[in-house]
């Protein structure tokens, strides 16, 4: 992990991932051809995407030498798809290909995607995640999160099957900022509380980042509480002071930047901010409006009064085509309230009220757009 700091620090926390889907046999060439370069494109962003492609068929086959006879001709055929992919870069009769992107997991867990058809993608089953996807189809929130297509199985793995945000931009900048006030759950609390366990692995990154933020104890047992390490990664970046935090980004010409634990303060935003839309008034204007709409859409929403939303992010994607957008991800720690109850998401929290600064956060980000644009001449 590149904890150094600053531009142009480049520090990939995962990999995207490649595959190749099934049944290709039964499908007609064109089909093939788009879906085989829609799966290169997402393993190439790093470089050399057959050579990761390789690498993760041996590891699924167990051995680091023997891949499979079928996998074998898979990767040659891949191998053969991507010369043609070079030459029809320079012939003009392939125009439809131009759409092809490189696909990126700017934070979160590993491993938890994979390409779907073009447009697509298919996360990780989450049984909380599929309850809030299904309810915000029919919810006032529906244009600000990814479409959901219900629940898919591949290679024995259920995944949520949902709309690829980025399958509508070229080379897009992205940026992933985790909103709230708060990144756990008031169950994750109790559970914790009832069975507390030592993560040594949060340890590790906590020394990594500040040796000196663990306390005496924390070090002899060389672990500390999940609530912990995630209470001090809030107060440590601007989750408690601003109710969300920028998580990466990635620019359209493939830097990318995972490198925000401290960025803290406002003004640290503002610059980070400022670098993401590379100083362009008009997309921070864009940004700023579609912000402000989904205030007003949140306002109204009857799934957001009735839900704890913890963890969940705000995904803002532009490209040079001048397009911008914003779209809420991630709903794998949105959970449903008691009937009775309702939140208004600005409430500081107490433990017990449930509160999730989410519009506080939501506020504040958008009175630092409103600063930035009344700055600019
Ligand atoms: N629908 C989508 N379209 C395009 N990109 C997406 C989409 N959903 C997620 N991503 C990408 O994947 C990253 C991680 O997404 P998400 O937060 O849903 O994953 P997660 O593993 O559940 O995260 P966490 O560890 O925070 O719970 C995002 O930052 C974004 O780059
Ligand atoms: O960003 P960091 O510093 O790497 O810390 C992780 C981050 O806070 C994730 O949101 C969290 O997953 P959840 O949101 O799903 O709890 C994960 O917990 P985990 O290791 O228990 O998955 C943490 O390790």
């Amino acid at each position: 992990m590149n904890l150094s700091g600053g531009w142009p620090s480049m520090e990939l926390r995962t990999g995207p991932v490649a595959i190749i889907g099934q049944g290709e046999e039964r499908k007609g060439f064109s089909e093939r051809l788009e879906e085989t370069l829609h799966c290169l494109e997402f393993c190439t962003f790093r470089g050399d995407g057959v050579k990761d492609l390789e690498e993760e068929e041996k590891q699924k086959a167990g051995s680091s030498t023997h891949i499979g006879e079928t996998k074998a001709k898979r990767l040659l055929q891949i191998k053969s798809w991507q010369k043609l992919k070079t030459m029809v870069h320079c012939s003009p009769f392939v125009v439809s290909f131009k759409k092809r992107y490189p696909w990126v997991q700017l934070a979160g867990h590993a491993g938890n995607f994979q390409a779907g058809e073009y447009g697509r993608l298919l996360k990780r089953y989450c049984e909380c995640e599929q309850q809030c996807l299904q309810k915000l189809m029919k919810d006032t929130l529906r244009p600000y999160v990814p479409g959901y297509y219900g629940v898919i199985q591949k290679d024995e793995q259920d995944y949520n099957l949902m709309d690829d945000l980025l399958a509508d931009f070229d080379s897009p900048s992205i940026m992933d900022c985790k909103m709230g006030s708060r990144t756990y759950l008031e169950e994750e609390l109790l559970k914790a509380r009832e069975h507390p366990r030592m993560r040594k692995d949060m340890y590790e990154k906590m020394v990594a980042v500040d040796p000196e933020a663990p306390t005496e104890e924390e070090r002899a047992q060389q672990g500390v509480l999940k609530p912990r390490y995630m209470q001090w990664r809030e107060t440590l970046s601007s989750t408690a002071t601003l109710g969300f935090r920028i998580e990466g980004i990635k620019k359209a010409d493939g830097t990318c930047n995972t490198n925000f634990k401290k960025t803290k303060h406002k003004e640290q935003v503002m610059l980070a901010l400022e670098d993401f839309v590379n100083g362009n008034v008009q997309i921070l204007k864009l940004y700023l409006q579609r912000l402000e709409e989904l205030r007003s859409a949140l306002e109204q929403s009857q799934f957001f009064k009735a839900h704890e939303v913890v963890g969940s992010s705000l995904l803002f994607v532009h490209d040079a085509s001048g397009k911008a957008k914003v779209w809420m991800i991630d709903f794998g720690k949105t959970v449903p309230l008691p009937e009775s109850q309702t939140l208004d998401h600005r409430t500081p929290w107490l433990e017990g009220n449930r509160e999730d600064g989410y519009l506080w956060g939501l506020d504040n980000l958008i009175s630092i757009f409103s600063t930035m644009l009344s700055q600019t001449p």
